[in-house]
């Protein structure tokens, strides 16, 4: 079971926003997707979803266009900011509701979650406060029964408790249910923990694509005098260097560990959010010195 990106592009007038996004989702994976705002997360996930058509490239579902194809999109789920339910529904119904689009709906782990939030499920959806309109949804999101289900910025609006209670109730029910989640959030410590491999999408295409498990033995900044980091790092693909008078600090993925390192220079690891924050630097990018 994959969902596979071949070449996704898509204009918004004269604007590129997608420029051939090559990606593959597998299986019972929980993915990152990470990247700046505007950098184009949510139309990815709607062009998956047919809220939006590609101008070129296609999404493939087993092999199969996802676009109108109503098979497919009874097997994917998109939780986004934008509302699609009607606000007069109570909670109870949107829970019908879905049950009925979908053939199926996990009642057992909605009671649950119901209480773990806090959330009445007799109230309508317009007078909840955003915090818990968004966690109705994040209900959905989890109770569909639904192979990929897609949540930008699921977070959005939730205290730190909630926050909390979601992240765990998410890990739980994905050890109980394999399925696909692809997590689209710029709060990157939080879902560090959580996904098991992250994608960046910057200028239009995907920048990293990694199992978080490798990025944490991958990357590495390395710091010290300027000529000797150079020379010990030349050959080597570098996201960033910064230099302060003599002394350079240089982030990369691929350190030379084999080599010896010269007196004075030191390496160390990187985390998840400094190495995002390199990989989408305004006017930086990865280069070879
Ligand atoms: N319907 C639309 N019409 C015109 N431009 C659009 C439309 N939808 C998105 N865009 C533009 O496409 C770009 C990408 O938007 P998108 O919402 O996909 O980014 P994002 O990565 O989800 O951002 P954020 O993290 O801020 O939510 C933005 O510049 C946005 O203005």
């Amino acid at each position: 079971m994959t969902m596979e990106f071949k070449q996704v592009t898509r204009n918004f007038g004269r604007k590129q926003v997608l420029r051939g996004v090559n990606m593959t989702w597998d299986a019972g994976q929980l993915y990152g997707l990470l990247g700046r705002n505007g950098a184009g997360k949510s139309t990815l996930m709607k062009i998956v979803n047919n809220r939006l058509f590609p101008t070129a490239g296609k999404v493939l579902l087993d092999g199969k266009s996802v676009t109108e194809n109503a098979a497919a999109q009874n097997r994917i789920f998109l939780m986004s900011a934008a509302t699609l339910y009607p606000g007069d529904s109570r909670i109870a119904q949107l829970f019908t509701l879905t049950q009925q689009m979908y053939g199926r709906f996990d009642d057992q782990l909605a009671a649950h979650l119901v209480q773990a939030f806090g959330l009445d499920p007799h109230q309508r959806l317009r007078k909840l406060s955003t915090g818990y309109r968004t966690i109705a949804k994040l209900i959905i999101a989890l109770c569909v029964p639904c192979d990929f289900v897609m949540l930008d910025e699921p977070v959005l609006g939730l205290d730190a408790n909630n926050r909390e209670i979601f992240y765990q109730e998410l890990a739980a029910t994905f050890a109980k249910r394999p399925r696909t989640f692809i997590i689209a959030s710029h709060l990157i410590e939080e879902i560090e923990n959580l996904v098991t491999h992250v994608f960046v999408l910057d200028g239009g295409t995907i920048t990293l694509d990694e199992d978080v498990a490798d990025l944490a033995v991958k990357g590495r900044v390395v710091t010290g005098p300027a000529a000797l980091v150079r020379e010990w790092l030349s050959g080597t693909c570098v996201l960033r260097t910064v230099q302060l008078g003599g002394m350079v600090t240089a982030y990369t993925l691929d350190a030379p560990l084999e080599k010896p390192l010269p007196t004075g220079v030191s390496v160390d690891g990187m985390d998840l959010q400094q190495l995002y924050l390199e990989l989408t630097r305004t006017g930086g990018g990865p280069h070879v010195d």
